[in-house]
């Protein structure tokens, strides 16, 4: 099988800070794989490169064959990307909101009316699609940020914390409607979380960073058996250890960042 992503020999420095430390990793099309770590590890700047808002300063990325550095259009042509902040606009309806998005990713306009109510429907959002985004529920703007990324039917999703901040309910959904599209399509979903248990449920790989570098790699079931834990927490906790209390600043910023998304 062809690789979605491969990553090889990544650095970033911003600064001081070494946030991204000889990075390799390689994520096969058709897979979900999950990139996991504590706070300022450093996923969220390797999703970055890896959709071309930043350019890497060391080593090669290649998404679905294409280098980032060199074929830029190419690589966004083939993403769809829900970042941590809110990319909805509250004062448009969902459909609004939707169809711009089509428009920007240049998805052909006599398709764009057919794929806009396509994706609207499989987030579950049909009723609600004429209000203004402003009025939905935390799951539902994830839920519209989702149908955004999908409008352009793209090979890769990239989700960074797609359920941080939702209650269980609202998380469930947004699970939902990812496996549903990703068995319809058999696109590649890399994503960032927090939440273990959602890892262990959903990927079919994950990768554990802490500092920069990747610390442990497999299948949940694998990394479980190697540091003979009980679940993904467990070996979170037995590679990243006392860190876990060391978010700090990060972790506040987080923490507000999701409560003024929502709020
Ligand atoms: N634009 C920036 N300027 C300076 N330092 C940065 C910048 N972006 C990230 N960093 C630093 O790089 C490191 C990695 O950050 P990054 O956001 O990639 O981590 P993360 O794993 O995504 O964490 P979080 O879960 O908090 O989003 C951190 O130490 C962070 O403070």
């Amino acid at each position: 099988m062809s690789d979605a992503v491969r990553i090889d020999g990544l650095n970033h420095r911003f600064k001081e800070v070494l946030a991204v430390d000889q990075l390799s990793l390689t994520v096969t099309a058709g897979e979900v794989f999950g990139l996991l770590g504590p706070n300022g590890a450093g996923k969220t700047t390797t999703i970055r490169i890896l959709t071309t808002l930043l350019p890497p300063q060391q080593g090669t990325v290649e998404v679905f064959g294409f280098d980032v550095r060199k074929r830029k259009m190419a690589v966004r042509r083939l993403i769809g990307y829900v970042p941590q902040a809110l990319s909805a606009d509250a004062g448009l309806s969902g459909r609004e909101n939707v169809a711009l998005f089509a428009r920007l990713f240049d998805v052909p306009r006599r398709e764009r009316r057919e794929r806009t109510d396509a994706v609207i429907e499989a987030m579950g959002l049909s009723d609600a699609a004429d209000r203004p985004a402003g009025t939905y529920s935390g799951g539902m703007i994830r839920r519209l940020e989702l149908a955004q990324a999908l409008v352009s039917a793209p090979r890769l999703l990239v989700l960074d914390e797609p359920t941080i901040g939702l209650d269980p309910v609202a998380r469930a959904g947004v699970w939902e409607r990812i496996t549903e599209v990703r068995a319809q399509t058999g696109m590649t979903v890399l994503v960032t979380t927090h939440y273990m248990e959602e890892a262990e449920e959903f990927c079919d790989r994950v990768a554990l960073m802490h500092r920069g570098r990747i610390r442990a790699l497999g299948t949940p079931a694998e990394l479980i058996a190697q540091t003979a834990g009980e679940s993904l927490d467990d070996v979170f906790r037995s590679y990243t250890g006392d860190d876990l209390d060391a978010g700090g600043f990060s972790d506040v910023r987080t923490a507000r960042r999701t409560a003024r998304r929502l709020g």
